[in-house]
């Protein structure tokens, strides 16, 4: 099984292409959409009504057709299709146009693997198991999303204040940095409660003490 770089990346303006429109490429389509994904099309004679949809209030483009190639400037590639013939044609048109490719049914023969994934506002939780166990990947997200619940967007932005009222109120680099771990280890709602600047005055009161 291959070795993975973890990246996060942003695909807005960026062109990416799902070649099949079934159930997987709904999935991925989705996972494109929520990721902020404004440049989308989905290549396939049929599509579901949920892609209908989508493609009827202009998020995603459909081109109605049989694949028959990619054009260049393609980003980001996915082959979903249920034909093996197909998914490995588009696979090596992309890689042939240095486009990322996935390919939903020979992981290896792709660029790029989909993990599952849990969004709490900016905090964003990945798994991967590499193509090893889908099953596992996802049985690992739910525990994640029963674990870091939906309070989480808010705390993880709440943080993001703190850290910015730090970084421009506290000159001390071991005071910053033990301001911001105590923070971090506070669990919401508690933390939710107070603005920026009271949590800050708390936190160095504590460390003071
Ligand atoms: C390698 C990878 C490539 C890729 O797709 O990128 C891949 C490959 C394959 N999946 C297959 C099957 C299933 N996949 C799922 C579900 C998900 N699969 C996803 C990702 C990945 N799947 C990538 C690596 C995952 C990792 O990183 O660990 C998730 C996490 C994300 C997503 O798809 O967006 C999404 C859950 C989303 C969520 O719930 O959050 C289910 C369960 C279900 O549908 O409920 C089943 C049936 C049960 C089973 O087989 O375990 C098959 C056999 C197809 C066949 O036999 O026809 C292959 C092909 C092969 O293994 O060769
Ligand atoms: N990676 C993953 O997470 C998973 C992958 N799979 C694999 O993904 C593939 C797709 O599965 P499903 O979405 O369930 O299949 P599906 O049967 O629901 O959809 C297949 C889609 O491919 C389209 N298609 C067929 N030939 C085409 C062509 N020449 N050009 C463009 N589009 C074409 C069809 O119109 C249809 O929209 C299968 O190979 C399956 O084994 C299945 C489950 C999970």
């Amino acid at each position: 099984m291959s070795n993975y770089y973890p990246m996060m990346v942003r695909l807005n303006g960026k062109k990416c292409i799902v070649v099949g429109g079934g159930k997987v490429a709904e999935r991925k389509l989705a996972g494109l959409l929520e990721a902020g994904a404004d440049n989308v099309a989905v290549i396939s004679p049929v599509i579901t009504p949920k892609l209908e949809e989508l493609a009827a209030a202009s998020l995603i483009r459909w081109d109605k057709r049989p694949y028959n190639g990619l054009d260049a400037g393609v980003f980001l590639v996915i082959a979903a299709t249920d034909d093996r013939e197909v998914n490995k044609r588009v696979a090596a048109d992309a890689e042939r146009l240095e486009a990322l490719v996935n390919v939903a049914d020979a992981p290896e023969e792709g660029r790029f693997i989909t993990p599952a994934v849990v969004r709490r506002g900016s905090l964003l939780l990945a798994v991967t198991a590499g193509g090893a166990s889908p099953s596992l990947t996802v049985r690992i997200k739910r525990e994640l999303e029963a674990r870091y619940g939906p309070d989480y967007a808010a705390y993880t932005e709440k943080l993001a204040r703190l850290r910015l009222l730090v970084q421009q109120t506290v000159a001390d680099e071991m005071d910053k940095k033990d301001i911001l771990q105590r923070a971090a280890l506070e669990m919401p709602p508690f933390a939710v409660e107070e603005n920026a600047d009271e949590w800050l005055a708390r936190l160095t009161r504590k460390t003071e003490g």
